[in-house]
């Protein structure tokens, strides 16, 4: 097998120097204290792309506008011509707001607002940027993902869900284990990526993670937004060092950066710069230095081009770096504005861009893309297992829920256990009015305890599901199914733990059928509230807001519950409360369940009236509390079970409501546009669309099969 052969030996500066093209032309001294750990570990090579499975991407004309209103747009990216090459780094830079993360979301298809128009093509081939994404790989600068993974089940995790099931597991495993050692993550493998509680491998390998992630189902192209925020100089060096051996061994490679070192400099083979929107040049980052001297603008020896063009080029404000911070006055800020526009001009007017835009026009490659290249979305029937099987281990993992969920519980149930403890020896009227208090503290803590542990919880997992979901690793149906089928067990035994306590410690009614009883009806009640803990979780994007709301619907469910409002005083605007109150339906049950069949008898501590008057049957406190006409113990679990049901449909609607309006737009190819700015001796309109459809029906072709 063919291995790249133009990258360095080690990740540190000095092999880096004789590694890199540019290398003779250097204007930093490379440091070298770090080489000498960093030379005795050699990286694995990367194989070689076949030439028929490379993608060569090209934007022409392209231009992304965020519509405000009806006449409102407000343009983002302007008439941008490039060209993203196979076997190439290319790196977007300019000043923030320049408009880089959203080139790349535009070319990378992963844009959710706005309008884009133009043309893009694929190895010569019009098409869109929809298509671009399923055919390549997207390394988003916020990594969520399930840090209770180990790096080699996230990887596998990948590769089960996003290549075509047509792959047997073990092809699937070989994969996962090539990209593994592809990428030197065969260290750290069994190592878990890292939660807040739980310390992970480092940000170097959790950044080369999710390029593995990518990588193990794109091959041949993938994009990045900022791959190296957050991480020192050194390993951000090490990630651009990784991404130039993948474009050096064929595969298309696309990142921005903010600002980058020296080092980094040099190992961008493809320089786009960007100002208000606009390319401000494209090329190779040698050619830039040359470039911008011919412009007037001459990096000075011994400095970093990159620092220079952020000063000295790309500043809008006009003011040099000095000590006294003054404001820049409305002089400089004009001179620089016109010194941008300038440079702006002369990039379209320089032989430079002429190059790219023939290159555009006629591409060298004009073969299609390979279906090898294409992503598959996996079935229902193979994510379910997968996502069942990393929601049970992160379920058990995260020891931390697990032992705040028990020790939530045991607490309860102490707490409740001991301040009602054996109801049976007080007085007459404590007797009645201690059960049905602890009754009604049952029902609350159940559903409190539950939607809120679970409104947290969802809340941080909603996140890697948004961003999961729009990688195309599965659907939501296997998401969230397979999310109520693990927790299902945990809210089972955690209420069941909690009843189980205080049951005997308060001395409620003897007799297994009461035990059993009372433990169901806390089993319902506990899932109808992280059914309402999801749902809340499921419904607002800000949890703050989530968790303002939770105990505010709590209210009138507990208030109209029936113990501290007599069901026929209930005022009838708020009658339909206790329709929908879980605590009332919980209540209710374990009332009667309680009360039927119970002799309240008097004890020393009473009057002698009372004894004389001798035991009472339990069912008159049904009667006083109202609750005769509520239904029996059955029917009351039978609407528990509906509610319960209710709101997981309702969560589910919720999360299909966020996947809905998460969609991507796509380029519109609404006119001769491209061919009326001139330079491109491109298909028409009509042409691009039918191409571009053909493209896609080609795509749907396979996703159908797969
Ligand atoms: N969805 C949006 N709605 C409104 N404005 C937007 C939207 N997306 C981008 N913009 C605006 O477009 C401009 C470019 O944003 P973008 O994030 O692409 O810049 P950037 O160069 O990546 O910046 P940074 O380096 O700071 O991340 C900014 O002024 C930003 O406010």
């Amino acid at each position: 097998m063919n291995v790249e052969t133009t990258t360095s030996a080690s990740p540190d500066i000095e092999a880096i120097d004789t590694a890199t093209p540019v290398a003779a032309n250097r204007n930093v001294a490379s440091a070298s204290t770090t080489s000498e750990a960093a030379a005795a570990r050699q990286p694995t090579p990367i194989p070689v792309l076949p030439d028929a499975q490379r993608l060569n991407i090209a934007a022409s004309h392209l231009d992304y506008a965020i519509v405000r209103g009806k006449d409102d747009e407000r343009a983002i990216i302007k008439d941008v011509s490039l060209l993203f090459p196979a076997g190439k780094l290319t790196v977007i830079l300019g000043a923030s707001g320049a408009g880089k993360t959203s080139l790349l979301n535009v070319v990378a298809g992963e844009t959710r607002v706005g309008k884009i128009t133009g043309a893009m093509y694929l190895n010569g081939q019009p098409t869109t940027g929809s298509n671009v994404k399923k055919v390549s790989g997207f390394v988003h600068q916020d990594d969520i993902v399930l840090g209770t993974m180990t790096v080699l089940e996230a990887i596998t995790m990948s590769a089960k869900l996003r290549l075509p099931h047509t792959l047997s597991d073990e092809d699937k495993g070989q994969k996962v284990q090539e990209i593994i050692h592809m990428l030197d993550l065969t260290a750290v493998q069994s190592t878990i990526i890292g939660t807040a509680t739980e310390k992970g491998i480092s940000g170097g390998e959790r950044k080369r993670v999710m390029i593995a992630m990518e990588l193990v189902t794109s091959g041949a192209c993938i994009f990045l937004d900022e791959p190296t925020s957050g991480l020192d100089s050194y390993t951000a060096f090490s990630v651009m060092q990784l991404l130039r051996r993948l474009a050096a061994s064929g595969r298309t490679v696309v990142a921005t950066l903010h600002q980058p070192s020296s080092e980094i400099f040099h190992l961008i083979d493809n320089l786009v710069l960007l100002a208000s929107g606009e390319v401000m040049f494209a090329g190779s980052a040698e050619h830039s230095i040359e470039y911008f001297a011919r412009q007037g603008f001459p990096c000075p020896q011994f400095s970093n081009p990159c620092d220079y063009y952020f000063m000295s080029i790309l500043n809008t404000t006009g003011t040099a770096v000095s000590a006294t911070r003054r404001k820049p006055s409305a002089e400089e800020t004009a001179a620089a504005e016109a010194r941008i526009a300038r440079l702006l001009q002369a990039w379209k007017d320089s032989p430079e861009h002429a190059a790219i835009m023939a290159e555009i026009a006629s591409p060298s490659r004009t073969d299609g893309i390979t279906t090898e290249s294409f992503k598959y979305m996996s079935r229902f029937t193979d994510q379910f297992p997968v996502l069942f099987s990393r929601a049970g281990r992160n379920a058990i993992r995260n020891k931390l829920i697990v032992t705040a969920k028990i020790g939530q519980m045991t607490f309860l149930g102490l707490l409740l256990g001991l301040t009602y403890l054996n109801i049976p020896d007080r007085s007459f009227a404590a007797q009645i009015q201690d059960r049905t208090g602890v009754l009604f503290f049952i029902a609350i803590g159940m559903l409190m305890a539950s939607a809120m542990g679970v409104l947290t919880v969802f809340s941080s997992e909603k996140q890697v599901f948004q961003r999961e979901f729009g990688g195309g690793f599965y659907g939501l149906p296997a998401f969230f199914f397979s999310k109520v089928a693990v927790e299902l067990p945990f809210q089972i035994i955690m209420p069941w733990l909690m009843v189980s306590i205080l049951y005997f410690l308060t001395g409620l009614q003897k007799g297994a059928d009461k035990y059993f009883i009372a433990s169901g009806l806390c089993i319902l009640m506990y899932n109808s509230g992280a059914a309402i803990g999801m749902l809340a979780a499921c419904a607002f994007d800000d949890i703050t807001v989530a968790l303002a709301i939770v105990p505010l619907v709590m209210i009138p469910l507990m208030l109209f519950s029936g113990l501290f409002l007599n069901s026929a005083n209930i005022p009838v605007f708020l009658d339909w409360i206790k329709y929908i109150s879980p605590i009332k339906y919980g209540f209710v049950g374990m009332t009667k369940n309680e009360f039927t069949g119970l002799k309240v008898c008097p004890n020393e501590s009473d009057s002698p009236i009372l004894r004389r008057v001798g035991c009472q049957p339990g069912e008159a406190t049904i009667t006083n509390l109202g609750f005769d006409d509520q239904g029996s113990i059955v029917f009351n679990v039978l609407i528990l079970v509906a509610l319960w049901v209710g709101l997981v449909f309702l969560s589910y609607l919720a999360l299909w409501r966020i996947v809905r309006t998460a969609k991507r737009v796509d380029l519109v190819v609404p006119s001769t546009k491209a061919d009326k700015k001139g330079g491109k001796a491109a298909p028409t309109a009509a042409a691009r669309a039918a191409a571009a459809a053909g493209q896609e029906e080609e795509l749907a072709e396979v996703a159908a099969k797969s």
